[in-house]
C-alpha cells in the first residue's frame, strides 16, 4: 500500500528541506482492510492463538495505534458486531459446553498457579460473583447508549481504519498442535480479570465499590510470583459460566473505567485495559492444566506528543510515553536478540506483567490500528515504524521440557533411549541387536554339535535374547517412572519453596507497610502534640483578650488625650489625625491595630512631643510674669507626674503586647497554623524571642 505523505505534516516538510523520506515502506504478517468484518478477522489473525489457549497454553494480543484508530473497536467490537474478546469467550465456551466444572473451588493464584477454596471462601466468591451480575442492572442503560452512539458515529465516520495484524514470532504456530474438538476431555473452569493501569498504577474494574460510590480507587501492586513471573496482586478474578455472564462483567468493567475516567477526569484510552482470562483443566481430583489470554487496549499513542499538557495531564502523557517507550525499548532489544543483555521489562507495569509473553512462554501478537486520517500521519508513521521493529522480533523460547531433567538413558553407542519422554525404539532395537545382546566371546562353538543340539541352542539362545530385550525395556521403563517421580517430587518441593518464599515476601512486605503505617501514625501524632503544645504556649482566653484590648484601648485614648492636655496646656494646636480628623484616634489605633514598628514609631513621637513641650517650657520660661509663674509651674508638676504614671503604664503595656499581637490572629488561626506545620515550632519560639527582644 502506497501513500503519501499529506501536506503539513513533520514528514513532508522534511522532505521538502530534503532531509529524509517521503515513502516508507513496512511488512506486516497480515493486512486487513476497511472492509474487513470483525468475524473475518478473528478467523484469520486470532484463531490460532484461540487453539494454544484452549490446549493450555498462553496467549497475549495487544492492540496498538493512534486515538480513534478502532482499538477498542477490535477488541469489544459494538454489541452488534461483536469484537475478538467477545468471540474469544464465545469459542471457549464452545468448547467447554457440557465439560465444566461446576465447583467454584479452584481458582487462579499467583500468575500460574491455583488455589483450592475452602467452603467458606467458595461462599464469598458466590457472592461476589453475584453482585457484579446483579448490577448489570444498572449497567444495562449504558449499554444501550452505547448502541445509540455507535450508529451516530457510523453516519459521521471518517475515513476508517485499516487494521494491520502483525503477529509476533508466528513461527510458534507451527510448534504448536491444532485444536481438536474431542482432544482429551476434562472440566473447565473459566475466570476472568479486568483491569486498567493508569498512571503506572494498576486499578482493578471489577471492584464493587466504585460504580457505586466516589471512594478512591486503591490500586493494586504487582508482585513476583517467586518463579519470576509476575501477577497483580489482590485482582478479582470471576468465575464466568456463559458468554452472557461474560459480557455482563465487560460492561461492569467498562461502566467502572468510565466512571474513573469522570472521577479523574481522563478520556479512556488514557489507560492501558487489560482483560484477561484463565482455564483451567481438571480431572476432577487434580488440576491438569492453566493457561491465560489476555487481550490489552493500549492507550492512545499520540496524545503524549501532540498534546499541550500540564499538570495531571502531564503527568498521564509522561506515563503512557513512558510505558509505550518501555514497551518498543524492549521490543527493540528482543528484535536484535539481546537476550543476554538487559532488557528493561521491570522498568514498567506493562512490560513487567507481560514480560513472560517476550520471553517465550507464550505466543504474543500486536494489532496495529491505523487511522487514515491525514491529521494524524506523523503518529500513525512513528506507529507502522514501532510496529514494524515488533514484527522483526523472534522468540527464542527455552527448552524447558520435563524429560530433558529426568535421568538420561544412553545406549553403548551413547544414544540416549528415551527421547521427550517417549522410549526411541530404533535407539532401543539397536541397542537390543544381537550382537550387543550376546557375547560372542562367551558363546562355544556349536558347530560340531548334533543338529537337535543346535536347534535347542538356537532356541534358548531366541529365547535369552527375547528376555533380555523384555528386561531392558522393563529397566528402561522403571528407570524413566524412577526419574519421573523424583523429578516431580523436586518440583513439588520447588514449588512448595517458592510459595513459602514468596508467603514470606509477602507477609514481610506486610511487615514493612505495618511499620510504615505505624510511623506515619506516630508522625502525626508527634505533629498533633506539638500543635497542642504551641496552643498551650500561645493560647489567651478569649474573654481575657478582650479585657486586655479593652484595657490598652482606655489607656491608650487617655494616653492620647493626655498629649493633647500638653499640648493644649502651651496653646500648640494639636496636629489633626490625617484619616479621621479625630484626635484621639491618631494614637489609638495604630498601637491596638498594627505591628510593632507602628507602636515603636508613636512611641518616638510621644517622646519627641515630650520633648518639644519641655524645650517650649524653656523658651517661654522667660517672658513669664512672677506671679503666674507659680501657678503655671505647679500645673507643669503635676502634669509631669501625670506623664510619668502614664509613661510607666505604657511600659507595662509594651511588655504585655506582643501576646496581644500574637493572639490577635485569633486561636482558630494560631491552631490552623500550628496544626499544618508542626515542625515550625523551633522557628516560632525564635520568632517569638526576637518580637518580644523589638518590643523591649
Ligand atoms: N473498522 C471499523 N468499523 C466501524 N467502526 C469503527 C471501526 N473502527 C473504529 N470504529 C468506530 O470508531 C470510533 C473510534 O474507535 P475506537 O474507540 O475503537 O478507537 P480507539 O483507538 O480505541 O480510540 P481511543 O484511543 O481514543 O480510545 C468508535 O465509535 C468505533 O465504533
Amino acid at each position: 500500500m502506497r501513500k503519501k505523505s499529506p501536506k503539513g505534516s513533520a514528514n513532508m516538510k522534511s522532505s521538502e528541506k530534503g532531509i529524509g523520506m517521503s515513502i516508507h515502506k513496512f511488512s506486516f504478517s497480515q493486512i486487513f482492510g476497511p472492509q474487513t468484518s470483525q468475524s473475518e478477522l478473528f478467523e484469520d489473525a486470532v484463531k490460532s492463538q484461540m487453539s494454544d489457549f484452549l490446549d493450555g497454553k498462553d496467549a497475549l494480543i495487544f492492540s496498538y495505534g493512534v486515538t480513534n484508530a478502532g482499538k477498542t473497536y477490535t477488541i469489544q467490537g459494538t454489541p452488534k458486531d461483536r469484537g475478538i474478546l467477545l468471540r474469544v469467550l464465545d469459542s471457549t465456551f464452545q468448547r467447554i459446553e457440557g465439560h465444566q466444572y461446576e465447583g467454584m473451588d479452584l481458582k487462579p493464584y499467583l500468575r500460574n498457579d491455583v488455589q483450592c477454596l475452602n467452603p467458606d471462601q467458595v461462599k464469598q466468591e458466590k457472592s461476589l460473583r453475584a453482585a457484579i451480575l446483579a448490577a448489570f442492572k444498572e449497567v444495562k442503560t449504558s449499554y444501550f447508549l452505547y448502541l445509540l452512539t455507535f450508529s451516530e458515529n457510523k453516519l459521521t465516520s471518517v475515513a476508517f481504519t485499516n487494521v494491520v495484524v502483525k503477529l509476533i514470532n508466528s513461527y510458534l504456530s507451527s510448534c504448536f498442535g491444532s485444536y481438536t474438538q474431542n482432544s482429551d476431555v476434562g472440566q473447565f473452569a473459566l475466570w476472568v480479570a479486568f483491569f486498567e493501569i493508569y498512571n503506572e498504577c494498576v486499578y482493578d474494574l471489577l471492584q464493587l465499590s466504585l460504580c457505586s460510590k466516589s471512594k478512591k480507587r486503591a490500586a493494586l501492586r504487582v508482585c513476583d510470583d517467586g518463579a519470576g513471573n509476575a501477577y497483580v496482586k489482590d485482582l478479582r478474578w470471576i468465575n464466568v459460566h456463559n458468554l452472557s455472564e461474560a459480557c455482563k462483567i465487560l460492561q461492569y468493567g467498562n461502566k467502572n473505567r468510565s466512571a474513573a475516567a469522570t472521577k479523574m477526569n481522563q478520556s479512556s484510552s488514557r489507560s492501558h485495559s487489560i482483560f484477561t482470562m484463565k482455564l483451567l483443566k481438571t480431572d476432577g481430583d487434580t488440576v491438569k492444566s492453566i493457561s491465560e489470554f489476555s487481550l490489552c487496549d493500549l492507550a492512545g499513542s499520540e496524545r503524549c506528543n501532540k498534546t499541550k499538557t500540564f499538570g495531571e495531564r502531564l503527568k498521564e502523557a509522561a506515563n503512557i510515553n513512558n510505558s509505550l517507550l518501555i514497551l518498543g525499548k524492549c521490543i527493540t532489544a528482543l528484535r536484535n536478540n539481546q537476550t543476554d543483555s538487559y532488557i528493561p521489562f521491570r522498568e514498567s507495569k506493562l512490560t513487567k506483567l507481560f514480560q513472560t509473553f517476550f520471553i517465550g512462554k507464550g505466543r504474543a501478537s500486536m494489532i496495529v490500528n491505523i487511522n487514515q486520517c491525514a491529521s494524524t500521519y506523523d503518529e500513525t508513521l512513528h506507529v507502522m515504524k514501532f510496529s514494524a521493529v515488533a514484527k522483526q522480533v523472534v522468540q527464542v523460547i527455552p527448552d524447558k521440557n520435563l524429560e530433558s531433567l529426568s535421568p538420561c538413558l544412553v545406549g553403548r553407542d551413547g544414544k540416549p533411549l528415551v527421547k521427550n519422554g517417549v522410549i526411541d525404539s530404533e535407539a532401543l532395537e539397536s541397542y537390543l541387536s544381537e550382537e550387543e545382546l550376546l557375547d560372542e566371546e562367551e558363546e562355544a562353538d556349536v558347530s560340531l554339535l548334533p543338529q537337535k543340539v543346535k536347534l535347542l541352542v538356537h532356541n534358548l539362545r531366541t529365547k535369552l535374547l527375547a528376555e533380555r530385550r523384555r528386561n531392558l525395556v522393563q529397566e528402561v521403563e522403571i528407570r524413566k517412572e524412577m526419574g519421573d517421580a523424583m523429578l516431580q517430587q523436586l518440583m513439588e518441593s520447588e514449588e512448595l519453596r517458592s510459595r513459602e518464599i514468596e508467603e514470606l515476601k509477602e507477609t514481610y512486605q506486610e511487615k514493612l507497610e505495618n511499620t510504615f503505617e505505624m510511623y506515619k501514625d506516630a508522625i502525626k501524632e508527634h505533629a498533633y502534640q506539638s500543635a497542642m503544645r504551641n496552643l498551650e504556649d500561645d493560647y489567651v482566653p478569649l474573654d481575657e483578650f478582650m479585657a486586655e484590648q479593652e484595657k490598652v484601648e482606655v489607656s491608650l485614648k487617655r494616653d492620647g488625650i493626655i498629649i493633647r492636655l500638653v499640648w493644649s496646656c502651651f496653646s500648640i494646636p494639636f496636629p489633626s489625625c490625617p484619616s479621621c480628623g479625630t484626635c484621639k484616634t491618631i494614637v489609638l489605633k495604630p498601637f491596638l491595630f498594627t505591628g510593632d514598628d507602628r507602636y515603636k514609631r508613636l512611641y518616638k513621637e510621644k517622646c519627641a512631643i515630650e520633648r518639644m513641650c519641655e524645650d517650649k517650657q524653656e523658651s517661654l520660661c522667660f517672658p513669664l510674669q512672677a506671679k503666674s509663674m507659680d501657678g503655671m509651674l505647679r500645673q507643669i508638676i503635676e502634669k509631669d507626674r501625670e506623664i510619668t504614671s502614664l509613661k510607666a503604664e505604657l511600659e507595662k503595656l509594651s511588655q504585655k503586647s506582643p501576646v496581644l499581637l500574637k493572639t490577635k490572629k485569633g486561636l482558630l488561626a494560631n491552631l490552623k497554623e500550628a496544626v499544618i506545620s508542626p515542625r515550625k515550632e523551633a522557628t516560632t519560639r525564635t520568632l517569638r524571642k526576637t518580637m518580644k527582644t523589638a518590643h523591649r
